[in-house]
């Protein structure tokens, strides 16, 4: 992303974001509610509507005909169909993306939904329903997987499952980026990027960090870095 803004509701939430998503790792978009998290994800799969600045995903420009099977994105708000069972959804959108039959099994597994997998989607439980609106985002294995705040709602043994899982997909060449605003998430990836306001805070590996800001905890790494800005003049 090279100088990347966005107007949202007649006012600009992304005020000029540059930043480097490198291959195989996965970052995490981390930053307080409405910093602009969504929006960002957004320009990344090619679905908003930028005021200016660059957005390139694997060479071609964000929202190329062509990467349409290669970027996969979990939205915030399940996207699935709430009458149809777990397996039934998988089949459907694995049809749609021209994936192998035998994907809806594999991401069912990823996403440990193999009970509910004929379960209608209405009557799942919360986390149930993120993780069913996550495994349509792993079907036809893209290269680039663009998660918003898929571990919401999730008990701490389904997270590090699937920060579990997020890490092998990495180890198999392919990029994350995934939101959270939950800062015990951060120290997960391999790089961070900190937003506020519409604008990156900081961006670098967790260790980077901590050590620029002195502390051992990225909370406490986040707000040192807000407080750093406040006194800093603009
Ligand atoms: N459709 C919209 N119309 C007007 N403003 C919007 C719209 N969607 C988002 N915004 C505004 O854009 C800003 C960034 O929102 P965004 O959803 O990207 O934040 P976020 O960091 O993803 O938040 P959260 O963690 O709560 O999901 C917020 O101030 C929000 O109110």
């Amino acid at each position: 992303m090279r100088d990347l803004r966005v107007v949202r509701g007649g006012r600009e939430v992304l005020h000029g974001i540059t930043c480097d998503v490198p291959r195989g790792s996965v970052v995490g978009l981390l930053g307080p509610s409405g910093c602009g998290k969504t929006t960002l994800m957004r320009a990344l799969v090619g679905v908003q509507i930028v005021k200016g600045g660059t957005v390139t995903v694997l060479g071609e420009p964000a929202g190329s005909p062509g990467l349409r099977r290669r970027v996969g994105y979990a939205t915030q708000t399940p996207a699935v169909y709430a009458d149809l069972t777990v397996a039934e959804n998988l089949r459907y959108f694995g049809a749609v993306l021209g994936a192998p039959r035998t994907d809806v099994d594999r991401v069912i597994d990823e996403v440990g939904l193999g009970t509910s997998r004929d379960q209608v989607t209405a009557t799942l439980s919360g986390g149930q329903l993120s993780r069913a609106n996550l495994a349509v985002a792993l079907l036809g294995t893209p290269e680039v997987l663009v998660l918003d705040e898929p571990t919401v709602g999730l008990d701490p043994v389904l997270r590090q499952e699937l920060w579990e899982l997020f890490r092998g997909l990495a180890e198999q060449g392919r990029t994350l980026v995934v939101s959270s605003h939950v800062m015990d998430e951060a120290g997960r990836t391999d790089r961070l990027l900190l937003m506020r306001e519409g604008r990156i805070l900081a961006d670098g590996t967790p260790d980077g960090l901590r050590s620029r800001t002195g502390t051992s905890d990225l909370e406490q790494a986040f707000l040192h870095l807000i407080a750093e800005k406040a006194g800093s003049p603009t």
